[in-house]
């Protein structure tokens, strides 16, 4: 097929196969390109072209992607599935997030959506848990799960952090969490965390007769993570926690096969996104990182607040939804909100949300001005009454802890 040229790439009648993965994708042309040409370009770039026109000798496999609609600054494009190795995450990003993202015929580049096919789909795992970690690890079929992170985020010492862990199991949170820059430090090593962790929660068990977990932070290169993981497993744990990003989804992929011979549940935290997806007209979106984390088998993934908290969100609730759906089969995966939640913003996130998440607070636990075990009280108060459809103001006359953390945050997005 001598003399292949990028405007090849471009055919807007055609009609993706059940098979293609399409693309959906923002774009900024150069100045010296019409779009037509840039969506050509970037059809090329991330499938089998390059800049020049080829001279191909003898027969080779026709892997090229196709620009075939273009609707104002999006183009979708289609790739064919023989361009994919089957369950390698990272030779698909090289070609539908690689080159492109950098490429001078485009000014601003982003990822929008993907709507995977179903043998490229299911040449992942999946998700082990998904939501099903509501009952399947907890008795909580009808209130979100809850989760706590100590703060500081680091400088407190095991034992500091398995009795921060302690009061918070006690005062009624589901999953003491790691943040996400505890690994293992001189100050807190990894494996005495662990052990004095779970030690914590088996006494917490024991005395609020509830189930009670730890996510533990096993980010490292992926050898470690696999040696944590088994670690984890042998010490009676039921989830690794993994900065999925940070980590990079190779390692991601590696870890959820351990983690399915252990039996192990992943919590995905995505610290750096924002590198990604924080600005609208460049990079990848959250919607496809959390595709992404979703085929890799992540089990719990932060998704955001739904715009209450701390942090710039891109669209919780939709992201949230398309991690429900059906996926040719795979399991779903749990929501986490997180970043500046406390007791009053419940009722309005779970409001937004549903109750199929987990509701993660740190400061919004912690800061609670008679310490972790009242805030732990309170934000486990604020989502029953919540469930029960009962005014948070109401509720709280019973509830001093829940008064004291109204009176202090009210219903405010911290910043
Ligand atoms: O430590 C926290 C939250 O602490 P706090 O509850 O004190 O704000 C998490 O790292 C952020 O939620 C990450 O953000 P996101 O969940 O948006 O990825
Ligand atoms: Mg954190």
């Amino acid at each position: 097929m001598p003399g292949i040229t990028y405007e090849d790439f471009l055919d807007l009648e055609y009609d993706p196969a059940d098979s293609d993965l399409v693309c959906a994708f923002r774009v900024e042309p150069a100045a010296d390109m019409s779009m037509e040409a840039a969506a050509s370009r970037v059809a090329s770039e991330s499938s089998n072209g390059t800049w020049a026109e080829l001279q191909v000798e003898g027969s080779v496999t026709d892997l090229s992607a196709t620009a075939f609609a273009i609707d104002g600054d999006e183009i979708r494009v289609a790739y064919p599935e023989e361009l994919f190795e089957p369950g390698s995450m990272a030779q698909v990003l090289s070609c539908i997030a690689g080159n492109i993202m950098g490429m001078k015929a485009v000014e601003r580049i982003r990822l929008l959506d993907c709507e995977w096919p179903e043998p490229l789909a299911t040449s992942f795992p999946g998700p082990g848990f998904g939501t099903s970690v509501r009952t399947e690890i907890f008795d909580a079929p009808n209130r979100p799960i809850t989760a706590t992170v100590p703060k500081p985020k680091v400088g407190l010492s095991t034992e500091q952090h398995a009795g921060v862990g302690y009061d918070a199991w006690v005062g009624g949170i589901d999953l003491l969490k790691d943040d996400e820059n505890l690994t293992d430090q001189s100050f807190n090593p990894f494996h005495d965390r662990l052990t004095e962790s779970l030690d914590a929660r088996d006494r917490a068990e024991e005395e609020t007769g509830e189930r009670k977990s730890y996510l533990v932070n096993v980010t490292a290169d992926a050898n470690t993570m696999l040696e944590r993981a088994d670690a984890v497993a042998a010490a009676g744990g039921e989830y690794v926690m993994v900065d999925v990003i940070t980590t990079g989804w190779a390692a991601v992929q590696t870890v959820r096969e351990r983690c399915a011979e252990l039996g192990l549940a992943i919590h995905a935290h995505r610290a750096m996104h924002a590198a990604f997806d924080r600005v609208p007209s460049h990079g990848v979106s959250m919607r496809v990182l959390a595709q992404i984390a979703r085929l890799c088998g992540a089990d719990q993934l932060h998704t955001g607040t739904a715009d209450l908290g701390k942090l710039e969100n891109e669209d919780t609730v939709g992201i949230n939804e398309w991690l429900y759906a059906d996926l040719y089969g795979l399991n779903d995966v749990l929501p986490t909100a997180s970043g500046g939640l406390h007791p009053g913003l419940v009722p309005e996130l779970i409001e937004r949300c549903g109750t199929n998440i987990c509701v993660q607070a740190g400061g919004g636990v912690h800061g609670h001005p008679d310490g972790t075990a009242a805030g732990a009280k309170a934000l486990r108060q604020s989502i029953d009454a919540t469930v029960e459809g009962i005014p948070l103001e109401e509720y709280a006359e019973d509830y001093p802890e829940l008064a004291v953390a109204i009176e202090k945050w009210g219903t405010e997005t911290p910043r």
